[in-house]
């Protein structure tokens, strides 16, 4: 180091110090106001009920009383929330002590004389006097030029407009426990130094965040205001969930106020994905926006009524059961169920429905029907047509709650409740006699106490036996949906173009409905056709959607997911060489078929990765048909490793080679399989010999070590090392996206094992790009 550079040094480790100092004082005075608040949320808990005026004696008194309780709640919430606030500050204090910054910009605006001095961490921090910014947030906008420009002239927007000037010096810092680790003078990109570092460490079971080496075309990922949708095509490993989440950390900031962390949701593949990035926004001192996976959604909607299949059974399928002798069948109705041309045809067909062709269910009881299916037919129908299905619906609704009401009265007086009254419990009877004692205490009337118990148990009895019924009309049970939607595909729907094996694909879905399974392809079009009946509010809660490896999603799924947040901005991050799902069936994806108005959407390619070493990408990109135009990083490693072997031997090549990757330290080490009983049987002959984990797909963390895990579950997740179990069953042109993912999770290496030859996949991939090793 020179002399200048080291006379830079100190002073900048100075300023750390001093600005470590400054955190510390705001730290204990943090500290102390976190305490006060702290006993006054204990003490408003404790003594809760002693503020509150409690008297129940009168209509009046009870209103008092309500009144009192709530501005009791109301305080103590609020200090609630002051305190979660405090502590939130004093956790970011804590970080930025341990790290405060990690660039700094010296920055000349134009027609100023003097350079600001601009030091970026992840959140901002005012010196004593409240005066000035010891530290920006990476968030304000002036620290944009620190991702977009290299010193020389440079620009930043900002609400009131753009600001031109020149950066005079741009340098990064590794800070830890307050001392400076590290200190570049940097040029055109966040430099290469800073993420060697971060790249060339090990993986960890949790993703991090990239805050200091987001790059320039990531930063307008994350920065981008503009556009209602934001579609991401970003190679494997080229930082789309990091953007995502970063993103994210940037809405909470810039629209602070208006928006926050339940105002924005993040659909991820699995729950295994959904622990895995949830780290990154707390380490960026923020709450964690709401996650869901879109089966769960699915589920929740129809999983009362029928087994759903997940996307995970249905791949397995079609990994396994090609000679089932309704595969092609199943896999044609797939395709055709994932277009926008099968929505179209429900949309046909629903208003057809509007004249004629709804099926009801009979209202019955004790046995009996009691209003039929065909008069719910005739009264819907007998409403104006010009009204939509779904209020022509609640009419229904209300009409039936009516009858069941009058009926109920009715019921009353029959024989059978003085039958059923006989048989009660011990417990019905206090009930009614508790319930009687209650009614007399405001009521006026003398009446023989026996006649008003009988009349009250059977009241009861009614009750109880009609609760079934009212709760079939209130959940709107009476329109029979699985026969509706099944009849959906008897129908004529003229221009529209259906597919050769329609009556075949219409037979094989009546069979799983009719049985109550719903296939994944199915559970969207069906939930669809029932939201275009029923009606269904569209949800405004949530402003921001976040989709991650969208290339999963069927345009009628997104039209759906659409449909469900029509006011809601849009990121849908996806990679259409890692389309899983579409590769093996050749269905759609929405990555590649969104339309929309221009204006509204922003695009952005990512062709540049991060993850893998330049010898991994070298080998992987050689797998996909625009694999060209893939820039690895420049982080060198070991070439990739094909070991050729049999069955017999196949354990003992993968253990020898854990044993080898442990012993070079990695900590994080995946046995990828193509199918998840294929990693159940790998786990059982491999962990008499070694520590292993199953990851399956309800697994919600993995840990480090060796993770034995199917191949669909492993996207969106890396791991220091990958042994992919057999290569020679990926044996189907169908299957190479899935090949292509699985062996991009390797950071520094990759291992594949091939117990019966090479896989054809690979015919196209240069010999120089991987190593071939014999172990037979
Ligand atoms: N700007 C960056 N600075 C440092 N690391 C980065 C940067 N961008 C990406 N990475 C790292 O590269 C790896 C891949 O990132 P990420 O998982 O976000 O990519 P992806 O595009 O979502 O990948 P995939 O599609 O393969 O799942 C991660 O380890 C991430 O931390």
């Amino acid at each position: 180091m020179s002399e200048w550079q080291s006379k830079d040094w100190q002073m900048e480790q100075k300023r750390v110090h001093s600005v470590v100092s400054e955190i510390d004082n705001k730290i204990n005075r943090l500290k102390k106001n976190t305490g006060s608040v702290t006993s006054d949320v204990l003490e408003l808990r404790k003594t809760f009920w002693e503020d509150v005026t409690v008297n129940l004696d009168e209509p009046d008194d009870m209103i008092e009383t309500a009144a009192s309780i709530k501005q009791q709640a109301e305080l103590l919430s609020e200090r609630e929330r002051t305190h979660r606030q405090l502590d939130q500050q004093l956790k970011t204090l804590v970080r930025l002590r341990y790290s405060p910054y990690f660039g700094r910009i010296d920055f000349l605006e134009e027609g100023e004389k003097a350079v600001d001095t601009v030091y970026l961490g992840i959140a901002s921090l005012m010196d004593q006097q409240d005066e000035n910014f010891l530290i920006y947030d990476w968030r304000a906008p002036i620290s944009s030029l620190y991702y977009d420009y290299p010193p020389g002239p440079a620009q930043y927007q900002t609400p009131a407009g753009v600001i031109q000037g020149e950066m005079k010096l741009k340098r990064q810092f590794i800070i830890r426990a307050a001392e400076i680790k590290g200190m570049f003078d940097t040029g055109v990109t966040i430099g290469d130094e800073m993420l060697q570092e971060v790249l060339g460490a090990g993986a960890s079971t949790q993703m991090k965040s990239i805050v200091a080496t987001i790059q320039r075309e990531q930063n307008a990922i994350i920065r981008n205001e503009k556009s209602k949708y934001l579609i991401v095509q970003g190679v494997a490993g080229s930082g789309k969930t990091s953007a995502a989440l970063q993103r994210v950390a940037f809405l909470l900031y810039r629209y602070r106020g208006t928006i926050s962390s339940e105002n924005i949701m993040l659909f991820s593949p699995n729950p295994l994905f959904n622990s895995y990035v949830a780290t990154v926004l707390p380490e960026l001192g923020e709450e964690n926006m709401q996650q869901a996976t879109f089966q769960e959604y699915l589920y929740q909607r129809i999983g009362k009524n029928f087994a759903v299949e997940d996307p995970f059974m249905q791949m397995e399928y079609l990994l396994k059961q090609e000679e089932d002798p309704d595969y092609w069948i199943r896999l044609e109705g797939i395709r055709f169920k994932a277009s926008l041309q099968f929505k179209d045809i429900i949309d046909q067909y629903t208003r057809n429905l509007s004249a004629d062709g709804l099926i009801f269910r009979d209202l019955t009881f004790r046995g009996e029907t009691f209003i039929s299916r065909r008069d719910i037919h005739q009264y819907f129908y007998s409403l104006d047509q010009s009204i939509s299905i779904p209020n022509r619906i609640q009419l229904v609704k209300e009409w039936l709650l009516r009858e069941l009401k009058s009926a109920m009265k009715r019921e009353r007086t029959r024989s059978w409740v003085e039958e059923e009254i006989q048989f009660l419990d011990k417990e019905d009877y206090m009930e009614a006699f508790k319930q009687l004692q209650k009614k007399q205490r405001f009521s006026e009337a003398t009446f023989d106490d026996f006649e008003r118990e009988q009349r009250l148990l059977s009241e009861m009895v009614v009750k109880q036996r009609f609760k079934p019924l009212f709760s079939m009309v209130k959940n709107l049970k009476f329109i029979d949906m699985p026969q509706i939607y099944l009849q959906l595909f008897n129908g004529d729907y003229g221009a529209n173009e259906l597919p050769p094996k329609w009556p075949q694909i219409s037979r094989l879905t009546a069979k799983q409905i009719n049985d109550r399974v719903m296939p994944y392809e199915d559970a969207v079009p069906y939930a669809y056709l029932q939201d275009l009946i029923e009606g269904r509010k569209a949800s405004t809660a949530i402003r921001h959607i976040f989709i991650d490896e969208a290339q999963d999603y069927s345009p009628f799924q997104f039209a759906f997911i659409h449909r469900l947040f029509p006011y809601s901005k849009m990121t849908l991050l996806g990679d259409y060489n890692q389309a899983i799902f579409s590769g093996v069936t050749e269905a759609e994806t929405v990555i590649n078929g969104f339309a929309t108005a221009e204006e509204d959407l922003a695009t952005f390619y990512l062709t540049k990765t991060y993850r893998s070493t330049k010898e991994i990408v070298e080998f992987t990109k050689a797998l996909i048909p625009e694999g060209g135009k893939i820039e690895p990083f420049n982080r060198s490693g070991k070439k990739p490793v094909v070991t050729l072997t049999d069955r017999m031997r196949l354990h003992d090549s993968i253990i020898e080679r854990i044993n080898e990757l442990q012993a070079e330290g990695y900590q994080t080490i995946a046995i990828i399989c193509r199918t998840s009983e294929e990693s159940k049987q790998a786990f059982k002959a491999l962990r008499k010999e070694v520590q292993l984990h199953l990851i399956e797909k309800g697994t919600l963390t993995y840990e480090k070590g060796v993770n034995v895990i199917p191949s669909y579950l492993a996207k969106g997740i890396e791991f220091d090392a990958v042994i992919l179990y057999d290569i020679s069953q990926y044996k189907r042109e169908r299957e190479r996206k899935l090949f292509y993912t699985v062996c991009t999770r390797a950071m520094h290496e990759l291992h594949l094992m091939a117990a019966s030859g090479m896989n054809a996949l690979m015919n196209n991939i240069p010999q120089e790009t991987y190593r071939i090793e014999k172990k037979i």
